[in-house]
């Protein structure tokens, strides 16, 4: 006879080759494959474990039993309907494994099914074992029993010892669950009640069995026992040991819910319930949940039974900085900040609840309730974001060079920039727009070059000043028709201060007069020897207007960047240097930055200067968009919070938040400096302050009728800037001046100017305090000239305007005679007669001329006081509106005070 493979033996078993394998080797019987073929006596062994040796007593009560354990099982599901029975007794069914996988709804019941029944229990009769839990299917069940005991036949199993999978599978799945423990406890009832007429069931081996051969299901271990993962482990175990009503099984879930016995039971829930039940796995899961339930009950029933703990003081240190409020101490301290004050007050000192106090007092009340306080130093966050990172040298790249144009005085440093811009442009940017946006990159040989749109020295230097260094090249223009001049010496003196290497440009080398030599002489007397001299110094001869040796010059530009090794990693967040910025009307804060490590991205957080924001957008020199720029390369950036200053560095941050952060401490800093370094200025003053070299900077704030107006005002102001003085408009808008205008001037000490415009009444009244100049005018020239005078010490006035009163216009009449009537009410101190009136709308000066009717109602007044009622007329003017305000000034003489 040929031996068995595996893969027959697992067949006839109707097991998995898998688990018969395992089994295989848990005997110690050694098989590679389920194709190896079996000794004899290793199959007998194998089939002695899983069934045990034929002429047992059981073995023969085994069968019928679960025979007839399936007919209880069918009976059992009588209320699961016909379909689904049918569905587990088919005889196909039986056959091989993985069926009840494919079966969408399993039978609950039969999950236990094959729970093996203790042979010593003794028979048990068809007891009313009918828990709540069984409500649904349990009165069924006792009903079927009976029904079984009267003798009716089920659907037989097919001849053969296969047994329906799903039992198998269902009872490995679920055996364990409280509930299934009750209705395990009801079939052996059952099939107690069964046996006496169709013997015993409940083998061990049965358990092994179910445990054993499991079907085959998805990715879930076929080993044996092992597809209980899921599930609370049987007690037993695979072995299946009698298993009698065991004390420790939990209560069913309708019992376990019980914590709401006030409640009648809900008879749609119990529906739902029958539902759930269908199908197992909504049944255990309302049975987890219940389950759940009680641990929460219990868990919450324990901690109602624990004393509260006592409570043990925290002796943690508390963390204080430099200066504390009252308020954060006592939240730090867990004390009411009354509790604090009173301390504060036992140690003599009176202080509120916002009131700072410093870190020793703090200590010391810390220190009263037996607290430790630490002293926490502050993080500087600005310096933590201004620490440049080191870069790998392995990260860095060559980049291009940066160059800076310097020379005398039209000795051609702006036409040399234009013929370079002009003659540079690479094939695939002609056409495209090039704009000023403070630096360009042009491309020689296939190599880019940046060149910084500000020549001089003096931007140069500026921006040195405020710590940014872009120049890595200078190159100094000198007329050859007029040599080394006083300015070239400055320039040359920046540049070596600045240790940036020195390329000579002598220009105008089209020129009949020009003479290069002299200049290379010139140049030695400065420590500027140029090569041709022995020197290192490189001199190029060029032409801007020829554009002579302009090639050449860009060629010793990258040799000398070369030499230099001027290398960044573009693979780090940005840094880079404003070289430009302003208001643009359109598009907001604009500044042009040159990147001078890393990339900096369309999206970035930035800080510069005192201002943050995302970049918004870029735009490249040729006024194309860009989503990103790396190192040396210029861009306009949009999307700041405020207008940096040149020289202003910019880092890229992680988070706003401290973007925000740093940048409103700049701000503030730079307000206390200003507030600090000037005293008010005035126009009337301004002239001493001047003299006194207090002031190099006249900052001006701008509010006109229209747009028109600021700007032929702000032109013609910012014309008047000397050496001395610089006119600086800060700020310009339309509309009247308001309480931000007076707080902005307040904060950079600058004067205000009114075009057509006056403040509102807030706007008024923070001025007078914080002593603001506030100067109105209707006339340009009269602007112009107030300023210029006040510079030069030639403003002395000597009349000075009084406000009387305000005037709110409620209700206007028309009389053909008279013309309009405002039906008027004095809002602020009073309205004469003979003054000077303004007709203000919106904050505009709509007209400004004489009363010319004052009335109480049919009573000509002099003048009528706040509170109170009054007709007006106004003197040739009739466009009065209600809403208006009427201004009451007069113009006081004052007496000029001798110097
Ligand atoms: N013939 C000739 N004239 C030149 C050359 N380069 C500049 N110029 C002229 O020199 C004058 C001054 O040139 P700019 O380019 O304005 O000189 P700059 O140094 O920028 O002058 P500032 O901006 O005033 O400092 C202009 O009239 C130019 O046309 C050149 O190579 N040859």
């Amino acid at each position: 006879m040929a031996k068995k493979r595996v893969h027959e033996l697992a067949k006839e078993l109707n097991i998995e080759n898998k688990d018969l394998i395992n089994k295989l080797i848990e005997l110690g019987i050694q098989v590679k494959s389920h194709m190896s073929a079996l000794e004899d006596s290793d199959v007998q062994k194998i089939l002695h474990s899983y069934r045990p040796p034929k002429g047992l007593p059981e073995e023969k009560k085994t069968e019928p039993v679960t025979k007839q354990n399936m007919q209880e099982r069918g009976r059992g599901q009588g209320m699961e309907g016909k379909k689904e029975k049918d569905q587990f007794f088919r005889p196909d069914n039986s056959k091989g494994p993985g069926l009840v996988d494919r079966v969408p709804n399993r039978p609950p019941d039969r999950r236990y099914e094959d729970k093996p029944k203790s042979p010593q229990r003794p028979p048990r009769d068809n007891r009313p074992v009918r828990t709540s839990a069984a409500k649904d299917g349990g009165r069924q069940e006792v009903k079927d029993t009976a029904h079984q005991a009267a003798g009716h036949n089920r659907p037989q199993r097919p001849p053969g010892g296969g047994r329906p999978q799903g039992e198998r599978t269902t009872q490995a799945h679920h055996q364990g669950r409280p509930e299934q423990r009750e209705r395990f406890n009801q079939n052996q009832v059952k099939s107690a009640a069964g046996q006496q007429s169709a013997g015993a069931q409940g083998r061990p081996q049965q358990a092994e069995r179910a445990g054993g051969a499991r079907p085959p299901q998805g990715d879930r271990p076929a080993g044996p026992g092992k597809d209980r993962g899921n599930v609370r482990p049987a007690h037993g175990g695979r072995g299946g040991g009698p298993r009698p009503s065991n004390p420790s099984i939990p209560k069913p879930p309708e019992q376990i819910a019980q914590p709401k016995p006030t409640k009648a039971p809900d008879k749609t829930k119990g529906d739902r319930r029958k539902n759930y039940e269908k199908d197992g796995k909504w049944a255990d899961q309302s049975i987890e949940n219940t389950k759940l339930n009680k641990h929460r009950l219990q868990k919450s029933k324990k901690k109602q039974e624990q004393p509260a703990p006592p409570v043990i003081p925290d002796k943690r240190p508390v963390q204080i900085g430099e200066t504390v409020t009252v308020q954060e101490l006592a939240e730090k301290l867990k004390k009411t900040a009354a509790e604090v004050i009173k301390k504060l007050m036992n140690l003599g000192v009176l202080a509120t609840i916002n009131q700072e106090i410093d870190f020793d007092t703090a200590a010391l009340i810390a220190g009263e309730y037996g607290v430790e306080a630490e002293l926490k130093v502050a993080v500087d966050k600005e310096a933590l974001i201004m620490t440049e990172p080191e870069d790998d040298p392995a990260q860095l790249v060559p980049r291009p060079p940066v160059v800076t144009i310097m020379g005398h005085v039209d000795h051609g440093k702006t036409s040399l920039l234009d013929a370079i811009r002009q003659t540079n442009v690479t094939a695939g940017e002609a056409g495209g727009i090039t704009q000023h946006i403070g630096a360009y990159q042009v491309e020689h040989n296939g190599k880019k070059i940046t060149f910084v749109d500000t020549p001089g020295h003096a931007a140069f230097t500026a921006m040195r000043a405020r710590g940014a260094q872009i120049t890595d090249i200078a190159i100094l223009v000198v007329a050859a028709d007029d040599g080394v001049m006083p300015q070239t010496v400055e320039a040359i003196n920046h540049a070596k201060a600045a240790n940036v290497p020195i390329i000579v440009a002598i220009n105008k080398m089209d020129k009949p007069e020009a003479n290069p030599d002299k200049v290379k002489q010139e140049l030695t007397q400065h420590e500027l020897v140029v090569e041709d001299w022995g020197g290192d110094v490189i001199a190029v001869p060029v032409s801007a207007k020829t554009g002579m040796g302009l090639d050449n010059l860009l060629e010793m530009i990258l040799l000398v960047a070369e030499v230099h090794e001027l290398k960044a990693n573009p693979n780090r967040p940005a840094r880079g240097t404003v070289v430009e910025a302003e208001l643009d009307k359109g598009r907001g804060p604009v500044a042009t930055v040159l990147v001078q490590n890393g990339t900096l991205h369309v999206g970035d957080t930035i800080v510069v200067g005192h201002a943050f924001g995302r970049v918004r957008a870029m735009i490249d020199d040729k006024g194309r968009r860009v989503k990103k720029a790396g190192p040396s390369m210029p861009v306009e950036i949009l999307g700041l919070s405020d207008v940096p200053e040149a020289g202003d560095i910019l880092v890229v941050v992680e988070d706003e938040k401290l973007a925000r952060e740093v940048a409103e401490k700049r701000q503030l800093r730079k307000r206390e400096e200003i507030l600090k370094a000037t005293a008010k200025i005035s126009l009337d003053d301004l002239f001493k302050h001047i003299q006194e070299g207090q002031i190099k900077e006249l900052p001006i704030i701008l509010k006109a009728d229209v747009q028109g107006s600021i700007e032929a005002l702000a032109q013609a102001l910012e014309k008047l800037s000397t050496d001395e003085v610089k006119v600086n408009l800060i700020h310009s808008g339309v509309g009247a001046i308001n309480e931000s205008d007076i707080m902005l001037a307040t904060a950079s000490n600058a004067i205000v100017i009114g075009f057509n415009v006056r403040p509102d009444a807030n706007a008024r009244k923070i001025a007078e305090a914080e002593k603001i100049d506030i100067h109105l005018y209707r006339v340009i020239y009269e602007v112009i000239d107030d300023v210029k005078k006040a510079m030069s010490g030639l403003l002395d006035p000597e009349y000075k305007e009084v406000i009387m009163g305000h005037v709110e216009v409620r209700k206007i009449f028309k009389a053909s005679k008279i013309g309009t009537i405002a039906g008027c009410y004095v809002t602020e101190g009073k309205i004469v007669r003979d003054a000077g009136i303004r007709l203000i709308r919106d904050g505009i000066v709509i007209h400004e001329g004489k009363l010319d009717s004052l009335k109480r109602f049919k009573d000509d007044v002099k003048e009528v006081a706040q509170g109170y009622e009054c007709g007006i007329t106004i003197e040739n003017f009739n466009d009065i509106q209600e809403g208006d305000i009427i201004e009451a000034y007069t113009v006081e003489t004052i007496k000029r005070e001798l110097a």
